[in-house]
């Protein structure tokens, strides 16, 4: 396998990738942002990119939401959990008190904001492609146009010649963020009992109800969503489509079915991919929302016409 992810080395994003199975013997090349490498994917110059898609603080990453949303054949074929702390870098020997800016991906920035205004009231912000970008350029620039980065605490020791001013920054310590592996026309991962389905589904209408339309798939077929975002289709203001996580593999009879039903009522939706879950989190069910009641039902339906189908149904039972 050959896989992008956001780097260069010592991002977070490349934690994410190292745990995927076999990816640390692999060869990797890094992007310099998610749609750079969503771009390789799409391109066939890849076979597969690791990307950042939503932090516990700070919430969805939009760049990737969009890229993926937008993609033709993208497909999510697994996800990978990294807990996420912080240092403060700069070369050795300056102080807090000399810090006028510091820079760090944004998402970084976000999750650091607090402990900033009350450290480095004085310093302002400027934004990296990444926090391993922003790290690096202390050391590859002589004029960065900034005296610290915040970043992982991995690229700290791969490059001693920083040196950590404060650690453990976060204002959440249990900050996590939550990443993906997205390929092209890839293979259904098997279900495993414990998995995810992402869905992109356009907002029907602009009408009353619409969004219930949507939700109702899923409500009546016992299906949990994990995640629901609205984002702008970028096409005319008001123009919406919903990034959606759900409990469940397309494997599972009332996925299908409600991928069905969203169908009729959003007829834009794509299927984004179904793959194991990273907190392996089994999915819990009543009995009429499981395979054997949705054959069940079928069974009854097609008992009801003892002669097979009547000419006219075109749809079958
Ligand atoms: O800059 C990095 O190191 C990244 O991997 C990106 C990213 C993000 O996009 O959220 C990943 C994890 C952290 O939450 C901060 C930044």
């Amino acid at each position: 396998m050959h896989y992008t992810f956001l780097g260069p080395s010592g991002t977070f994003t490349e934690q994410a990738l190292l745990s995927v199975d076999k990816a640390a013997e692999s060869t990797r090349t890094p992007s310099t942002s998610v749609p750079a490498a969503l771009e390789k994917v799409l391109g066939g110059e890849v076979d597969a990119a690791m990307v950042p898609i939503e932090n516990s603080v700070e919430g969805g990453v939009t760049a990737t939401l969009d890229a993926i949303a937008s993609a033709q054949d993208a497909r999510i074929i697994a996800e990978v959990l990294v807990p996420i702390s912080f240092v403060l870098v700069a070369a050795p020997g300056t102080t807090l008190d000399d810090m006028q800016t510091i820079s760090t991906h944004t998402h970084a920035w976000a999750q650091v904001r607090k402990w900033a205004e009350q450290t480095v009231p004085h310093a302002h912000y400027l934004p990296g492609s990444s926090t391993a970008a922003a790290a690096l350029g202390l050391l590859t620039s002589e004029n960065p146009g900034y005296e610290a980065a915040i970043c992982s605490p991995i690229v700290a020791e791969q490059n001693p010649q920083l040196e950590v001013l404060a650690s453990n920054i976060g204002d959440n310590k249990h900050a996590v963020t939550r990443f993906v592996l997205v390929a092209r026309n890839h293979e259904i991962p098997a279900p495993t009992g414990a998995d995810k389905t992402t869905l992109v589904v356009p907002l029907p209408e602009d009408r009353p109800g619409a969004l219930l339309d949507l939700l109702e798939q899923f409500s009546t077929r016992g299906i949990n969503l994990s995640r629901i975002e609205s984002r702008p289709t970028g096409e005319f203001l008001g123009a919406y489509f919903f990034s959606i996580d759900v409990d469940g593999h397309i494997y599972d009879a009332r996925v299908r079915d409600a991928l069905r039903g969203l169908h009729r009522v959003s007829p834009g939706i794509k299927f984004i991919g179904s793959y194991p879950r990273a907190d392996l989190r089994n999915t819990v069910t009543e009995d009429i929302h499981q395979d054997p009641a949705f054959d069940a039902a079928r069974d009854w339906v097609e008992s009801l016409f003892p002669e097979g189908r009547p000419e006219h149904l075109r749809h079958g039972i």
